[in-house]
């Protein structure tokens, strides 16, 4: 496939209401999409950057920076391949520039839309998908008070999400996972994400959340502290999954091989692209782990991209792929829903939706067209 250009626009997403967590609170998504022109058709990217680098050490604007100076004019100086091996290409060619996977990952993502929509071949059935649907897990940020938060996880399991995720923090632990175990009961498949607000001294407290019967706790340790949780696995009984650690297959074989996790939320974004992500899916199959996809507040076209990965065999825990509607008002895509729990895997060409033009343009900041 030829890269013509590629068209960077930044779209303004307010949130239905504020989301916080251990690293901030969001209430709004600033977030970059890349339209790539190549010979074949457009294909659509979605850089999952935060606004701040406090998720991982990306932001949006550095996205679009590495973009506009590195990746996107090595892509052109690297046509030859790009013709011949396409999005299997593109981080190979990127592969030189360290880091800035979430960059990577959205180029990756826009050429292999373009591919696949100029195939008629679906996300789902590149990636290697064996479902037509996926179970809807939901991820509940931090609020005010116990009693808020029990009308929020009502509310979502009133709704039909089949599993709770709680954000946690030191002093809002505990007695939260206690609340909602009290109030909904033992069965109601629950799990906590830290997004690494802890460290080793907190051991002991963290068991505490051995009794309450969770599915994972979720990167309790800074993402670089590989052995700490290795050690913190041998000294609580609630498994130990890793998101921000994982940045790789590579990262993730070393992990796996130190005992540092039992499970892995796969991110395409954080790894480099749904490519690299499949790899990982791969690797924690082979050892036996349990994967799920995790959500970075994605619109509906990193939504439904992250629906079709869901959808791989060793996908077997709900991921974060939560309703358009758990975050977005109006989403630039026809909404992504679910009933009984369970969201529809998109079974159209490449991602299998696309931005409405009217609705992208009334939520679009900047657009800035790169030829190649
Ligand atoms: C701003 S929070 C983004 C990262 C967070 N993501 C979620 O909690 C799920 C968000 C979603 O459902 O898209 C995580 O660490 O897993
Ligand atoms: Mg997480």
């Amino acid at each position: 496939v030829k890269l013509e250009g590629v068209e960077l626009r930044r779209v303004a997403m307010p949130l239905v209401s504020p989301f916080r967590t251990s690293f901030g609170t969001q209430t709004a998504r600033d977030v970059l999409l890349l339209r790539a022109v190549t010979s074949e058709g457009e294909g659509w990217g979605e850089c999952v950057a935060m606004s701040d680098p406090l998720y991982s050490s990306e932001y949006v604007d550095a996205t679009a920076d590495v973009l506009r100076r590195f990746f996107l004019p090595a892509l052109a100086a690297s046509s030859e391949e790009l013709q011949r091996h396409g999005a299997n290409a593109v981080n190979a060619v990127l592969h030189r520039y360290k880091g800035h996977r979430m960059a990577k990952a959205a180029v990756e993502m826009a050429v292999l839309d373009a591919e696949l929509r100029a195939e008629g071949r679906s996300w789902a059935r590149e990636l290697g998908a064996v479902h037509e649907r996926v179970p809807s897990g939901v991820s509940v940020g931090i609020v005010d008070s116990i009693p808020q938060l029990l009308d929020v996880v009502g509310g979502y399991l009133d709704a039909g999400y089949v599993r709770i995720k709680l954000k946690i923090e030191p002093g809002w632990d505990v007695e939260p996972v206690r609340a909602v175990r009290e109030r909904f009961g033992g069965d109601v498949p629950l799990q906590v994400d830290a997004n690494t607000a802890y460290t080793l001294r907190d051991a002991r407290h963290l068991a505490e959340l051995d009794d309450f019967d969770l599915l994972l706790i979720e990167q309790p340790l800074e993402e670089e502290d590989i052995l700490g949780h290795a050690e913190l696995a041998r000294l609580i009984r609630t498994p130990v999954c890793l998101d921000e650690s994982i940045v790789s297959a590579q990262s993730a074989a070393a992990a796996i091989s130190v005992g540092a996790c039992s499970i892995i939320n796969i991110k395409p974004g954080r790894v480099g692209g749904y490519l690299e992500a499949v790899r990982i899916h791969d690797v924690a199959v082979a050892h036996g782990l349990a994967v799920w996809c995790g959500g970075m507040v994605e619109t509906g076209l990193g939504r439904a991209a992250n629906a079709a990965l869901a959808a791989l065999p060793g996908f077997t825990l709900p991921g974060d792929i939560s309703a358009s509607d758990r975050f977005y008002e109006k989403d630039i895509t026809a909404p992504l829903t679910i009933s009984e729990g369970y969201m529809d895997v998109p079974d159209g060409p490449g991602l299998g939706v696309s931005p409405i033009p009217e609705v992208l343009d009334a939520v679009t900041t900047s657009s800035e067209w790169i030829a190649l």
